[in-house]
């Protein structure tokens, strides 16, 4: 069934598991998300870009949203795991509205890179907007390194817990994304994967709210090598490790986005094809591994983060 974010996210944080959200930007990464956590019996956040949406409806975010709705709606009307789907990153007031008015079950509201009086008042007004709509939104203190859509963070700003306090009280926020050292991508780390897991537990106790990990994906090896064998060049890669990933789990986050993950797998699955079919050109046939490979990992990321049966 298709449900509002807040439905998944508050059981979550009531039993201390984590949920992932994967990000779509096409109907392959969908098939296979969806057919992973619906044989774990698993909840499932669909997420999508601002980048995705424009992507899919061909530079019209009105027609985006609304196409990644329906698609995504048209698979969970018939399912028995609850559905959301969520606008990730959303910096465009006017993408933040065609998402709402489009059906989504939350938006983030991205306004991390000003400063926090300017962060909270812009929060406060999509927060206000989207509820009368009966939309959740996420927001984000501190930044992620690397590039974020086309916002170049130059390193790592850790979020404020005291900042964090008044944040989530005065915005209104349903889940709060605190930022404490990861970074989208797969190069996250260049030495060891350090979390500051102290700021993450006193955010949690503060603020009693789900909360969100970014830049969560673990970069698994195993696909990486598989990309490699077939000509990808992803040396130096690395991710948030799952141990690590389980400890945020612990100390309270609630939603993980994991993106990067899902690419290497597919892109692994349709090298090694291309790599062994020279006479195929039927896409239904060419992206089978690719999406085989993706659905795996929705399904290895589901028993790592525990939200397994928990429908
Ligand atoms: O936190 C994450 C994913 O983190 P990951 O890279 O560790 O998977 N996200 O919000 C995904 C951001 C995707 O944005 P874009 O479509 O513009 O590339
Ligand atoms: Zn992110």
């Amino acid at each position: 069934s298709y449900v509002n974010t807040r439905e998944i996210l508050d059981k979550a944080s009531k039993e201390y598991y984590g949920v992932a959200a994967f990000n779509i930007n096409n109907l392959e990464f969908l098939q296979a998300i969806l057919a992973g956590a619906a044989e774990k019996k698993s909840p499932a956040i669909i997420e999508t870009s601002e980048g995705a949406i424009k992507y899919a409806g061909m530079g019209d975010y009105f027609k985006g949203a609304r196409i990644f709705v329906n698609m995504v709606k048209e698979f969970a009307n018939d399912l028995d795991i609850p559905v959301a789907l969520h606008l990730d990153h959303g910096k465009d007031f006017n993408i933040i509205m065609a998402c709402i008015k489009a059906g989504y079950s939350s938006v983030m509201i991205d306004a991390s890179h000003y400063d926090f009086e300017d962060n909270l008042r812009i929060t406060k007004d999509v927060a206000r907007i989207a509820h009368a709509a009966g939309v959740s939104v996420e927001a984000e203190l501190g930044q992620l390194a690397g590039i974020e859509d086309n916002v170049e963070a130059a390193e790592n700003v850790l979020v404020n817990v005291d900042q964090a306090e008044k944040f989530c009280a005065e915005s209104e926020i349903d889940f709060f994304a605190p930022a404490i050292g990861t970074s989208h991508g797969a190069f996250k780390f260049k030495g060891e994967a350090k979390l500051d897991y102290d700021r993450l537990k006193k955010v949690k106790e503060i603020t009693g709210k789900p909360l969100v990990l970014h830049g969560a994906s673990s970069v698994v090896q195993e696909y990486v090598k598989i990309a490699e064998e077939h000509g990808a060049d992803f040396g130096g890669s690395k991710g948030v490790p799952s141990d690590v990933l389980k400890e945020t789990v612990k100390f309270g986050i609630n939603k993980v986005n994991t993106d990067t993950d899902l690419r290497i797998a597919y892109i692994a699955g349709l090298r090694e094809y291309l790599d062994n079919d020279s006479k195929q050109f039927d896409p239904r046939k060419y992206y089978k591994v690719a999406m085989d490979y993706t659905k795996q990992v929705v399904m290895d990321r589901i028993d790592i983060l525990g939200s397994a049966g928990k429908i």
